[in-house]
């Protein structure tokens, strides 16, 4: 079985100034100076991607956009391009969050044409997927994941994906500090990663990281990370402070 080196990345959202967000990552830098064996990443606001990146300069902690058109230039007020994520220092973006497809229109459709663009970047997309509360109750899960699998990552091929990281976000967890069993997780990964086995390359599905993001916490992480489809998580709330934060990235004590 192959490795798969840990992820664990913050989305902060729209929280954090400039100046407030390299104060975060200065602390953190030190919090997690000793961290080897997991990667960490961070995913400010735009406006704070540039003096992030030179707070992080040295450091191993990598740098995320939360989102990004997929053009590469031109008349789409209020967006940002790859080139410019790439510019400003990010290795990752965050793509098809469930906040950007529940209130921005995000679809599959433009979901995919991202992660194309972002991997014609290099980018490593971050690809979200995940189901609503309503959903997992009509017992709908499986079927709602595959889709927004297939949609998101159509016409795309293993040699194109190998950067590709995956985020599995149940809605009902978001933010709302009910987080999904260490089962449930457990479940919904071995289930897309035998997805991509079946669909795109088994030797793919089983490098792939698969996030698990929802009400991460310093007090579930450790049960979560055992799991062995879980590979890293994707944290909202509890990525804004560092200490916080620098717990979750010791998660193993
Ligand atoms: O949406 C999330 C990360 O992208 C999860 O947010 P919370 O950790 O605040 O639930």
């Amino acid at each position: 079985m192959p490795t798969r080196r840990p992820l664990i990345a913050g989305n902060w959202k729209m929280h954090k100034t400039g100046e407030e967000a390299v104060q975060t990552v200065q602390q953190l830098k030190s919090l997690v100076a000793d961290v080897q064996d997991v990667e960490v990443m961070v995913a400010p606001p735009f406006t704070a991607l540039a003096p992030v990146a030179q707070a992080l300069a040295g450091s191993t902690i990598a740098l995320g956009g939360q989102n990004m058109h997929w053009e590469s230039k031109g008349a789409f007020t209020g967006e940002i391009a790859p080139g410019m994520l790439v510019a400003a220092g990010c290795r990752y973006v965050i793509i098809g969050h469930s906040e950007r497809r529940q209130f921005f229109g995000e679809t599959d459709t433009t979901v995919n044409q991202k992660i194309r663009a972002a991997l014609t970047a290099d980018l490593q997309p971050v690809f979200c997927i995940g189901e609503s509360e309503a959903q997992r109750e009509a017992g709908q899960t499986f079927s709602v994941l595959d889709k927004q699998v297939q949609n998101g990552l159509e016409g795309l091929f293993s040699q194109d994906l190998q950067s590709l990281v995956v985020a599995y976000e149940p809605v009902w967890a978001i933010g709302t500090g009910k987080t999904a069993t260490k089962e449930q997780a457990q479940e919904v990964h071995a289930h897309v990663r035998q997805l991509i086995a079946d669909t795109v390359d088994k030797h793919l599905a089983e490098t792939m990281r698969i996030l698990y993001g929802g009400s991460v916490n310093p007090g579930n992480v450790k049960a979560l990370m055992a799991m062995p489809d879980v590979d890293g998580a994707l944290v909202g709330g509890a990525s804004l402070d560092p200490e916080t934060f620098s717990q979750l990235v010791h998660y193993q004590g």
